[in-house]
C-alpha cells in the first residue's frame, strides 16, 4: 500500500481491511476514475477501474460514484472497450451533479433544474463571445464553462470568474470552480452533504473517499467530521494541490487510484484468509 500520512488515515484503512462489510467507498469520476482530457465528452473511465470496483463491491457495503456529472453521463463514460463497464458494479450508487441526482439499479431521481438556469443559458454565449477556445457543457441543470482549450486556460478562468459569479448570483445559482472549469449550478448541495447522507443511510462503519478536485474538498471534510474511521485519498495532479494538502494518501492520478484499489483488495483478501 502507498504511504498513509496520518494516524486517522491509518485507522480508516485498518477499519476497512478488518471489517470490509461495513465500509462505504465514494469516488469522484473525472480525474479520479477517468484521466483528464481536453474534450469532456471523451473522458472515458480508466479501463481497469470497473473490474477493480466490481471485486471491491463484492466485499464492501457500498460503492458510490459522487460526481459533478449527470449520472447518465458517468455511466456512458464508464463503458470500457474490452473489460466490464461501470454499470456492472454490484449495488452501485451514482450521486450526480454534486449529489442532487441519484441513480441506483437503473432508476434515477432528479428534481427540476434551478429556475434561473434558462436565463443564464440565454445570456452566457454573449458573455463568452470573443474568448477563444471557451466551451460550454450543458448538463441540463448546470452549465460548465471550460477553458482547457483556450490559449491561456488559467488567464481565461480568472477573467471569467467575477462575471460568472455575478451572472450566477443574480439568477440564484452558485459557481463551482474546478480544473480549468467554472460551473454554474444550483445551491444547497455538495459532495460532503451527499456523502454524509449516504453514510447514514448505509449505517457505514468506515468510509473512504477518493477525489482530485476542489469540489471533492467537501467530501474530504465529511470524512473527517463523521464519527467513523475514514481515509481521504487524493488522485494527485500538478493542476490541483489543495486536495493533496488535506489527504491521508496521495496517489498518482487515475493509474495510481486503480493500483490503490487493487492493493486494498489484496489487503482485504489476505486478512480474510
Ligand atoms: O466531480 P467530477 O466527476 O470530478 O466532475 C467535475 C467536472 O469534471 C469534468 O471536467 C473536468 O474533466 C474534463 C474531462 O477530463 C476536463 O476536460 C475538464 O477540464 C475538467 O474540469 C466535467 O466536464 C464537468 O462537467 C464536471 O463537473
Amino acid at each position: 500500500m502507498p504511504d498513509v500520512r496520518t494516524e486517522s488515515g491509518r485507522a480508516g484503512l485498518e477499519a476497512m481491511v478488518n471489517d470490509p462489510g461495513g465500509a462505504v467507498i465514494g469516488l469522484d469520476f473525472d480525474g479520479t476514475l477517468s484521466p483528464i482530457v481536453t474534450d469532456p465528452s471523451a473522458a472515458w473511465i480508466h479501463p481497469a477501474a470497473p473490474s477493480a470496483l466490481i471485486r471491491l463491491a463484492e466485499v464492501v457495503r457500498r460503492i458510490a460514484v459522487v460526481t459533478g456529472r449527470p449520472p447518465g453521463t458517468a455511466l456512458a463514460l464508464g463503458d470500457t472497450p474490452e473489460g466490464p463497464d461501470l454499470v456492472e458494479v454490484p449495488g452501485l450508487v451514482i450521486l450526480g451533479q454534486y449529489g442532487i441526482e441519484r441513480w441506483e439499479g437503473g432508476e434515477i431521481t432528479s428534481p427540476p433544474p434551478p429556475a434561473g438556469l434558462t436565463k443564464i443559458r440565454a445570456e452566457l454565449p454573449a458573455l463568452l463571445s470573443g474568448l477563444e477556445g471557451v466551451t460550454i457543457e450543458d448538463k441540463g441543470r448546470a452549465l460548465a464553462v471550460h477553458t482547457r482549450s483556450c490559449p491561456d486556460p488559467d488567464a481565461a478562468l480568472e477573467a471569467l470568474r467575477a462575471p460568472l459569479v455575478e451572472l450566477a448570483a443574480v439568477n440564484g445559482l452558485v459557481v463551482e470552480p474546478g480544473r480549468k472549469v467554472l460551473e454554474l449550478r444550483g445551491p444547497g448541495v455538495d459532495k460532503g452533504k451527499a456523502l454524509k447522507e449516504l453514510l447514514a443511510a448505509e449505517r457505514a462503519r468506515s468510509v473512504m473517499f477518493v477525489g482530485d478536485d476542489l469540489g471533492d474538498l467537501a467530501a474530504f471534510e465529511a470524512v473527517a467530521s463523521v464519527d467513523i474511521p475514514g481515509v481521504r485519498v487524493c488522485s494527485g495532479s500538478a493542476e490541483v494541490t489543495a486536495l493533496a494538502e488535506q489527504a491521508d494518501v496521495v496517489v498518482d492520478g487515475p493509474d495510481g487510484v486503480v493500483a490503490f484499489l487493487e492493493d486494498l483488495l489484496k489487503s482485504i483478501a489476505s486478512r480474510e484468509q
